[in-house]
Order: structure tokens, then C-alpha cells, then sequence
């Protein structure tokens, strides 16, 4: 088993007996990220490297190059994400479209992207701003005017969670006053990403097969039963009452009438929000999957929106913990930002709620955000599923075939703090992105790149910029007492986390 690659003659990381790679992952000494992409480093001059999951031979992808080729121009022969999760013990998960394969997922993918223009991010950004804004003034109530300390991943996480609420689940919750609400405490176990379900994932990509056969779940039942509870009676409310509201199930009401679609009317202009921002391609269903359609029954539809709950929340909340950190040690990124804010206030109806189109044309915002994205990548390491033989040149001329049923991972944070495509890549420098032709744009792929990328980097960056808005118009961000610097990263937790929080002090300004 051992000698497949040495076989093939492709460098790979030698494994530990029976274990493979799966050993370094149990032992927690280095991030899973980190361990994952381990051959990244060890060898810089091939385009793929090998690595083994317990007895099991799979590939990492070195070339960003190579990894944008495998994901859209030879998409068919890498459709899938490695995951397979059953429908019986994981009802929502292994409907929600990260997890999805095949013709299922073309259908769901192609059903859902019309929810994920730029038209329908802007109506619902109404409600986005509206949560923010509401959460930020109960904040100054709090500070009576004083300075005072926070932990801003709680504070993100309790923000994050009652905008996507409002998006996904079309209900509205205050979590910062009432802490304890329902859909708070079940949100943070849908979400959560460490402890036993941050091991049960990684075991679902790195062990797929021994997942399905140990018949486990990722979500926990209780959590699972809450939404679909949730979900339904919201449908048959909205139903009774003709209720319309700007968010997804609503979108997702539309698709099961068959009425969700890209509109003659989608306004272009909103669709790019910033550098980032991961490109739309059109998916097609196959033909066989045309007379089996996807009927959007109450589960489907709380599928979708827990997956977007799912797929949002760790990572928009990581993404705002981490240009926070950034913008506390760098007071000088923080000036230049808020000189930015302060400049299009009088745009703005009550001089402080950010709209869809300001936030659109906020060049510096853009580059601070887009640089937490390349230096504090929250989702490091993607994958794909060979389902299809495919051949490609190695960079010493050799041809390569990655076997179908094979799993191939791709270290998006790697690229990232390659310094062959970012010098300094340690150093948060915004500026770099003043000229994006500067760099290798292939390299740079927070959102993942081709048909599979990810569908809500509009959503994403439209929270992240304002949340990011509305803290820097009401405080000054500074390093609390208890923040170390530099970071020091938790490398137990599955997602990229402080391992002793983002500690600072919130400077009210006087607006
Ligand atoms: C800063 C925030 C976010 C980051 C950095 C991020 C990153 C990613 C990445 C790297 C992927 C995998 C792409 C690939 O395999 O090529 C992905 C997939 C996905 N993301 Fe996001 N994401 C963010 C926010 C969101 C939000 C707000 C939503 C939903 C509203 C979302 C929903 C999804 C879904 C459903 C997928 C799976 C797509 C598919 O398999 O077709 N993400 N995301």
C-alpha cells in the first residue's frame, strides 16, 4: 500500500504505520490545516504532492494553477466535495449544498444561485444593516460613554448570529440582551466547529468511508429537530398570512413554485462587492436529473438555510475577529479606515447605517478586507473528490493520473502566505491589493475558486464590511489587557481561532 506513490514517482509525506496522516491529526500538535498541508512545504518543486489517510493515498494540490484547471475547466472529472454524509443521521447536513454530490448537488446548486444575486443580497441587505445598526446603539447604551473590554468573537458571533437568523430563518433576536434566547444557544451547536463535531468533520473529509460506516451524525438531533420545527411553522405562518419578507425562505418559497430566477430586472451593477468577491459560473443540470427534480420540501428548505447558517456564520465572524485584531495593532489602517467612513457619512440617510451601494464603493474598506481574507484565511484547506481518471503534466514533464475515488485537498492558506506570490506574507499590508495585477490573482482564493466555489461571498463580504462600518463609526478599536500579540492561535480548533480570545478595548467616539 505504502509504495503508490514511490510508484509513481511523486514526493509524498511519509506516513506513520496504519495511521497515514490521520496520526499528526490526533495528536494536535499543529493546526489540521497545517498538518494537511504539510507537502506544501516539504516540496516546493512539483505540482502536487501525495499523503496518505490511515492506508489510503490522496493528494494535495500545490498549484493554484493546477487547482483553478481541476475546478473549472476539468470540473466534470472533480464534481464533489469529499464528504459523504448520510440523509438518515445527518437530515439537514447532508442536504445542505457544501455536502451534496452529483446530480443532486447540480440541481441544488443551480436552483439556488438565483438567491445569491447581487439584486437579492441588496434586499436583503435592508435587513442586515437594520440588525447591526439596532446591536451597535444598544453597545453605546452600554458604554455610557466610557471605554470598556469585550471579547469580539462573542460579540461577532452574538451579531452574526441574529443577522443570519433574520436572513435565513425570518426571525429577529436580540442576543446581546436576551444571551440566552433559543435560536442563540442552537445556533452556536449548528455552527459550532470544534470540540466533538470539529472532529466528527474532520473525520467526514479525511475518513469519509469509516464516517458512513461508524453510522455517525455531525449535528446533533436535538439541534436538527429545533430548525425543522422552526422552519415549518415559519412556512405555514407566511403562508396563511401572505407574509413577504426579504430574506431566504422566502427566495427558497419561491423555488419550490418554480418562480426563483435570475429576473429580467438583476441590476449587474450590484453583483461585484469588492475584489474578493468569488466569480459566478452557471451550473447545468444534468439530463438525468431533469425528470427527478429537487421539490424544496420544508426539509429542503431548512437544509438550505441551515447550510447557509452553517457556511456563513464561523467563517464571516472569523473574518471580522481577525481584521479587528489587525486594525487594534495597526492604529494607522484603522485611521486611514475610519477617514474613509467618516467620508461617506453624509451619504447616508441617518448618517451612520451603511447601504448596499456605499459599501459597494469603499475602496480602502475593500483592500483592509480582502487583506484579513489573504493573511487570516477563515476556511484554509477545501477539497475535492476525483470522479473521473484525470491526467495532467507534472513540472519536471512528467504525466500524473489522479485516479477516480481519490480525495484531493487544496491549502487555500498556504497559497496565501506563500511568499513566492505575496512577499512579506506575515505583514497585514492592505496596500497590496491597491493593484491586484501585482500578484498572482490565481493564488488568492478565500472563497475557493470554479463551479463549487463559494455561494455566499456576496453575503459574506457585505456583513463583514458592515458590521466593520458600524464598529469603527461608534469606537475606536484597541489591544485589551488580556489580548496577546502576536496572535496566539488555538491549534485544537478546527476553524482558525485566538487561542485566549480577541480581547479589546471598544474607545467610544462621540458621532
Ligand atoms: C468570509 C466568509 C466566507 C468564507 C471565507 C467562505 C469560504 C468558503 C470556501 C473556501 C468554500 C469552499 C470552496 C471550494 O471548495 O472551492 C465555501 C463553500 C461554501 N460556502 Fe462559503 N465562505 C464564507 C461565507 C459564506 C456565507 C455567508 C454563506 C451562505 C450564506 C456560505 C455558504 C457556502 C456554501 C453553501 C458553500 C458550498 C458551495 C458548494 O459546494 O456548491 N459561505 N465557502
Amino acid at each position: 500500500t505504502y509504495d503508490y506513490f514511490e510508484r509513481r514517482n511523486i514526493p509524498y509525506v511519509k506516513p506513520v504505520p496504519f495511521f497515514g496522516q490521520v496520526w499528526s491529526f490526533f495528536t494536535q500538535e499543529k493546526h489540521a490545516v497545517d498538518v494537511a498541508s504539510e507537502g506544501y512545504h516539504l516540496f516546493p518543486n512539483t505540482r502536487i504532492s501525495g499523503v496518505f489517510t490511515l492506508r489510503t493515498p490522496a493528494y494535495l494540490v500545490h498549484d493554484p494553477a493546477l487547482y483553478k484547471q481541476m475546478a473549472i475547466r476539468d470540473f466534470d472529472h472533480f464534481t464533489d466535495h469529499v464528504s459523504e454524509l448520510s440523509l438518515e443521521h445527518d437530515p439537514l447536513l447532508a442536504r445542505s449544498l457544501f455536502f451534496t454530490q452529483g446530480a443532486r448537488w447540480r440541481q441544488h446548486r443551480s436552483g439556488l444561485s438565483p438567491a445569491f444575486t447581487g439584486s437579492k443580497i441588496r434586499n436583503m441587505f435592508v435587513l442586515l444593516s437594520k440588525s447591526a445598526g439596532d446591536a451597535m446603539k444598544r453597545l453605546v447604551v452600554y458604554s455610557r460613554g466610557k471605554p470598556f473590554t469585550m471579547e469580539l468573537r462573542d460579540l461577532y458571533s452574538r451579531l452574526g448570529n441574529d443577522a443570519m437568523t433574520s436572513i435565513s430563518f425570518g426571525v429577529e433576536v436580540d442576543s446581546l440582551t436576551d444571551r440566552d434566547n433559543e435560536f442563540f444557544i442552537k445556533g452556536k451547536r449548528l455552527a459550532k466547529v470544534d470540540g466533538l463535531t470539529g472532529l466528527k468533520l474532520l473525520m467526514t473529509t479525511i475518513m469519509p468511508g469509516l464516517f458512513k460506516f461508524l453510522r455517525l451524525g455531525v449535528l446533533y438531533k436535538d439541534v436538527n429537530e429545533f430548525y425543522l420545527e422552526a422552519v415549518s411553522t415559519n412556512i405555514r405562518h407566511r403562508e396563511k398570512h401572505n407574509i413577504q419578507r426579504p430574506d431566504f425562505i422566502h427566495l427558497l418559497l419561491q423555488a419550490r413554485k418554480n418562480q426563483l430566477s435570475m429576473e429580467q430586472g438583476e441590476d449587474e451593477a450590484l453583483d461585484s462587492v469588492g475584489f474578493s468577491t468569488a466569480e459566478t459560473h452557471k451550473v447545468e443540470e444534468t439530463a438525468g436529473a431533469a425528470g427527478d427534480r429537487l421539490k424544496w420540501l420544508d426539509v429542503d428548505i431548512t437544509a438550505s438555510a441551515a447550510s447557509f447558517f452553517f457556511g456563513g456564520i464561523e467563517t464571516t465572524t472569523t473574518l471580522l475577529c481577525f481584521a479587528s485584531y489587525e486594525l487594534a495593532v495597526n492604529p494607522a489602517i484603522q485611521a486611514r479606515l475610519r477617514a474613509e467612513i467618516d467620508g461617506v457619512r453624509e451619504e447616508l440617510a441617518d448618517g451612520v447605517t451603511p447601504t448596499y451601494e456605499v459599501l459597494q464603493k469603499m475602496t480602502y474598506m475593500d483592500m483592509v478586507v480582502s487583506e484579513a481574507l489573504r493573511r487570516w484565511a477563515p476556511f484554509g484547506l477545501t477539497n475535492r473528490k476525483c470522479t473521473k481518471d484525470y491526467t495532467f503534466t507534472n513540472t519536471d514533464g512528467t504525466k500524473i493520473t489522479i485516479e477516480r475515488g481519490l480525495n484531493v485537498s487544496i491549502p487555500l492558506k498556504a497559497f496565501h502566505l506563500d511568499e513566492k506570490f505575496f512577499p512579506d506574507p506575515l505583514r497585514f499590508n492592505p496596500d497590496r491589493f491597491a493593484d491586484p495585477t501585482s500578484f498572482n490573482q490565481d493564488a488568492f482564493v478565500p472563497f475557493g475558486t470554479g463551479l463549487r466555489n463559494c455561494i455566499g461571498s456576496r453575503l459574506g463580504l457585505m456583513q463583514a464590511k458592515c458590521f466593520l462600518f458600524c464598529m469603527l463609526s461608534y469606537f475606536s478599536l484597541e489591544p485589551g489587557p488580556k489580548l496577546t500579540i502576536p496572535l496566539e492561535l488555538d491549534e485544537t480548533s478546527a476553524g482558525l481561532n485566538a487561542k485566549h480570545g480577541f480581547w479589546m478595548n471598544l474607545v467610544p467616539r462621540h458621532v
